[in-house]
Order: C-alpha cells, then sequence, then structure tokens
C-alpha cells in the first residue's frame, strides 16, 4: 500500500488531513518540487522553489513527529505545493552536505543543526573587544562543519591604536594558525570591505558567525550593498549587542555569492567535536602523536608529549587549558549522550519488572 502524505490541518484547513489523504476529486492538484530553505524567521521557513517561487511551508507531520526532525537554513527539501494554497509541505530533508552543529543549550544532550549545505565558515570578533577563548571554541564549531574556515576581525576603526591592532592580529594568527585567512576590516574603509568580498567566490555560500553586537549584519549590508540586514547600535555601558538579527536568512550578494547572517547565538556548546577540536588546536593533536600512550589524555601519563612542550614552554599553558576544558566538555557530554541511551534501552525493561507486593515490602 502507498504511504499516505501526512496532511496538516492548517495548510488543508482539514480538508485534506479529516481524510488523511491530499484533496483529490475536483480539489487541487499535488507537485512535488525541489526547493531550498532561504529565511528562518518566527513564522513557518520561507523556501526557494526550483522556478524561483517563494513560499512559505510547514513540516510534513510525518516528519516531526519520530525524530523531531525540523528544516534548518539551507536545507535541500522536497515540498509538496498543492494548487491554490499559499502554504507549502515540507515531505523531506534531503540529506545534508554539512551542518553548522551545536549542543542544544536547552536540553541536556540533543544536538541542534543551525545551518546546512554551505562552503566557508566566517567568525567575526571585534579587534577592540577580541575574545580569544570565544574565538577558540567558534574555531572548533566552525573546523568540525568540514567547510572552509576565515576569521574577519571587525571595527578596525575602534582599535586603540596602530599597535594594539597589530598585536590582536597577531595573537588571532597565532591562535587561529596558518591555514585560516585573518582579515581586518571596518565599515568605514571600503578596500577592507573588498578584501572580504573577495573570499566570497560566486556559487558559494557563506556562514557569518559571532557574537551579537560584532557588526555582521553591518558587513552584510555592506556586501550586499544594500540595507538587507538591521543593525543597531552597541548598548551603552557594556558595549555588548542587543541581538538585533532574529532571523537566518540567505543573502544573495550581487557578485553570485550567498551569505547567512546567524544571529549572535549566546550559546556555543560543543557537540561532537573530535575533528573540529583536533583542526583547531592541530599544534596539540601533532605534539600528541608522540606521546607514549596513543590514548594519553595528557594529564598524569608518563612520556606525554604535550606536557612535555608545556613544561619547555613550547605550549602555552594556557592554550593547553583551554583544549582540556574543551575535550572535557565533549567527553561529559558523550558521557550524558551514552546514559541517555542506556536509560531508553534499559527503561522498559525496569518498568515490565513485577512490583513487590505490599506485604513482602512491609516485612
Ligand atoms: N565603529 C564601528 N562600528 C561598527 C562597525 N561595524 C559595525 N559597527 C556598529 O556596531 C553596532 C552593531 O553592529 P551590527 O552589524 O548590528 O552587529 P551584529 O553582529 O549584526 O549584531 P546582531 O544582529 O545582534 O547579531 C552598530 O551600531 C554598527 O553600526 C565598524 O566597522 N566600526
Ligand atoms: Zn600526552
Amino acid at each position: 500500500m502507498e504511504a499516505v502524505p501526512a496532511w496538516c490541518c492548517a495548510v488543508c484547513g482539514g480538508r485534506g488531513a479529516a481524510a488523511g489523504v491530499p484533496p483529490a476529486a475536483g480539489g487541487a492538484t499535488l507537485v512535488t518540487v525541489r526547493g531550498e530553505v532561504v529565511k528562518l524567521d518566527r513564522g513557518y521557513p520561507l523556501v526557494r522553489l526550483e522556478d524561483g517561487a517563494l513560499l512559505r511551508a510547514e513540516h510534513a507531520i510525518a516528519l516531526v513527529k519520530g525524530a523531531q526532525e525540523r528544516a534548518v537554513i539551507g536545507d535541500e527539501v522536497l515540498v509538496q505545493v498543492p494548487e491554490e494554497h499559499d502554504k507549502a509541505i515540507i515531505e523531506e530533508i534531503l540529506p545534508r552536505r554539512c551542518t553548522f552543529t551545536r549542543k542544544d543549550p536547552t536540553e541536556r544532550a540533543l544536538p541542534q543543526v543551525l545551518a546546512a549545505n554551505f562552503d566557508q565558515v566566517i567568525v567575526a570578533q571585534p579587534i577592540n573587544d577580541v575574545n580569544l577563548r570565544r574565538l577558540e571554541r567558534e574555531l572548533v564549531l566552525a573546523f568540525e562543519t568540514g567547510a572552509a574556515v576565515a576569521v574577519v576581525l571587525t571595527k578596525a576603526d575602534l582599535a586603540a591604536d596602530e599597535q594594539q591592532a597589530a598585536e590582536v592580529e597577531r595573537q588571532v594568527r597565532a591562535l587561529a594558525g596558518p591555514d585560516v585567512p585573518v582579515l581586518v576590516m571596518s565599515a568605514a574603509n571600503p578596500v577592507s570591505v573588498e578584501a572580504v568580498r573577495a573570499r566570497l567566490s560566486p556559487g558559494t555560500m557563506t556562514v557569518l558567525i559571532g557574537r551579537s553586537g560584532v557588526g555582521k549584519s553591518s558587513l552584510v549590508n555592506l556586501l550586499a550593498g544594500s540595507q538587507v540586514q538591521q543593525t543597531q547600535t552597541v548598548r551603552e555601558g557594556d558595549g555588548k549587542g542587543r541581538h538585533t538579527t532574529v532571523s537566518r536568512e540567505i543573502i544573495p550578494l550581487p557578485n553570485g555569492a550567498r551569505v547567512v547572517d546567524m544571529p549572535g547565538v549566546r550559546g556555543l556548546g560543543l557537540w561532537e567535536a573530535e575533528g573540529g577540536l583536533d583542526a583547531a588546536f592541530a599544534d596539540i593533536a601533532a605534539l600528541a602523536e608522540q606521546c607514549r600512550f596513543r590514548d594519553c589524555r595528557h594529564q598524569q601519563e608518563p612520556g606525554c608529549a604535550v606536557r612535555a612542550a608545556v613544561e619547555a614552554g613550547e605550549l602555552s599553558p594556557q592554550r593547553f587549558a583551554s583544549y582540556q576544558t574543551l575535550v572535557q566538555e565533549t567527553r561529559t557530554l558523550k558521557q550524558r549522550r551514552e546514559e541517555a541511551r542506556w536509560m531508553q534501552k534499559e527503561q522498559p525493561k525496569i518498568a515490565k519488572r513485577p512490583k513487590k507486593s505490599k506485604s513482602r515490602a512491609r516485612r
């Protein structure tokens, strides 16, 4: 028997859903088309269909029921478009080429995918207020996606002086490693904006991440050549952003590249990050190859090349500490996931066990 598509009352006004079948016999005809999720805001995902039409689309019940799957920005989807409906239904999310995934900040041990199918991640940090610890974390998450990684230091005009700017740039370059381009830009300096634009090749998609107020939307507006994203001054006092951008949207640029301005996400908990950690801390990964034990945790083990490098002054203790903290975070998470899996497997068995009778229990 052919599977019945899960129809949504909100779309069909109950007509299709009540019978569990799409409206037929004189009703709307259905077409399944490919599309891409180009905007996520408080409404239904906005999907651009193959023919260029933009349509809001709701998830099919079957999609969200079990696995709780939700389409994210950049997702390729199959949607059913009922004729004469202004809303489509996302029937399937096609396999993702890559994802930007963090730990769901509201759940104990669940992943949260924030974007999919991009080619580059640009991490933005303000040069006048760089947070190196956060940058390390952002780089791990960026590397973990498997996409190309670059760093943009924004607000160059706010650096105390040239010396300070050069020193911050040096620290960031050292931290990011030789393979990561580091660009310094200011919204007021068109040449510096052009240098960022040069990194966004036609036909590619870039995800822009960074805490609120670093100037991501300002940069996107400059790249797009128009006010496509709202911006707002940072708060007086702590200079923090106001989380102005609340939606995620793919912005097409005049040169054929595309960019997603990710709202300044507060929590950046690591999810699976082994590859990201090895790439973001390539110096430590290389040292670890020399440790006596393959599974060395660089704690008390004899013959640990990483600790030896710290003792010899070749590896900064602070960098080693950051690495240890992030590794520990992923280990704790892994343990929680295993516990959750065990509970899921064992809970039904525990529930099935016969209860002790009251009389025995009293004895
Ligand atoms: N001085 C200076 N200010 C800048 C620069 N770029 C952005 N700003 C200002 O910084 C403030 C925040 O910029 P946004 O572009 O809104 O920051 P955002 O990262 O998009 O913030 P969210 O949307 O909250 O994630 C605005 O007042 C901008 O005008 C810059 O290069 N120099
Ligand atoms: Zn070791």
